[in-house]
């Protein structure tokens, strides 16, 4: 990859963020061989699939220094681990019920050097901590989703925009989102409708719900 591909889009990432998105190819290939954490046709266009498309969640939102992110149900480390890359000073969780997925996060974050990154191995709905964002791709819907952030927002704001939701989400979300108060932005516009044709950033305000 492509490396060309990344700047086109973040042209002002660092040597050291370079580096370390360079870095994850290799770690998930690595990991990929002994435990099957992303499709052989998905590792083959990592970077589109996985990489960049979880930092569409940065072309709608910038977190600023000391905001704390949960990511639920991260799998791999989709979208959290490329987002920590991309926000050194930001506190990212990863969160996600399968231990062997939370093995390789807590490896691959290892491998790239982060320090802003805690991985741990549970049920989000469980978790007792409170943040000031929750990132998520392709876990459940939207209604159950929302069922599991009781009691999780910081009252404290860092970010112009509301504390809230920022949802990877594929195709048509009118049913899914119905009566929810929300905003949507379609990926392709912020990447020259070279990717993500159907791809969307869902932002819900935790102002929607009983935080
Ligand atoms: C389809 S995978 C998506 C993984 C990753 N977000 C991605 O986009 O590549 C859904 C993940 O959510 C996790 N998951 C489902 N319910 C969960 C829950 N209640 N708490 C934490 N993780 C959960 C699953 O273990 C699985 O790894």
């Amino acid at each position: 990859m492509s490396t060309s591909l990344l700047l086109k889009y973040f042209p002002d990432l660092t040597e050291t963020q370079i580096e370390q998105f360079a870095k994850l190819e290799t770690l998930y290939n690595e990991w990929n061989e002994k435990i099957n954490v992303i499709s052989r046709k998905d590792m083959e266009s990592l970077y589109e699939k996985h990489i960049l498309h979880s930092l569409g969640i940065a072309k709608v939102m910038e977190f600023a220094p000391g905001t704390k992110v949960l990511d639920i149900g991260t799998g791999g480390g989709f979208p959290g681990i490329p987002l920590a890359i991309l926000f050194p000073e930001t506190q990212f969780t990863l969160i996600d019920s399968i231990g062997k997925k939370i093995s390789v996060v807590q490896a691959v974050s290892e491998g790239v050097g982060l320090k802003n990154v805690t991985a741990i191995h549970g049920r989000a709905e469980k978790l007792k901590e409170k943040f000031h964002f929750i990132v998520s791709r392709a876990v459940t819907q939207m209604p159950e989703f929302l069922r599991w952030l009781k009691g999780k927002f910081e009252k404290e704001q860092f970010n112009p925009k509301h504390n809230g939701i920022l949802y990877l989400k594929g195709g048509d979300l009118a049913e899914e989102l119905a009566g929810l108060k929300c905003e949507i932005f379609n990926l392709k516009h912020y990447f020259d409708g070279e990717f993500f044709d159907t791809k969307k950033v869902v932002y819900v305000s935790k102002g929607n719900f009983n935080s």
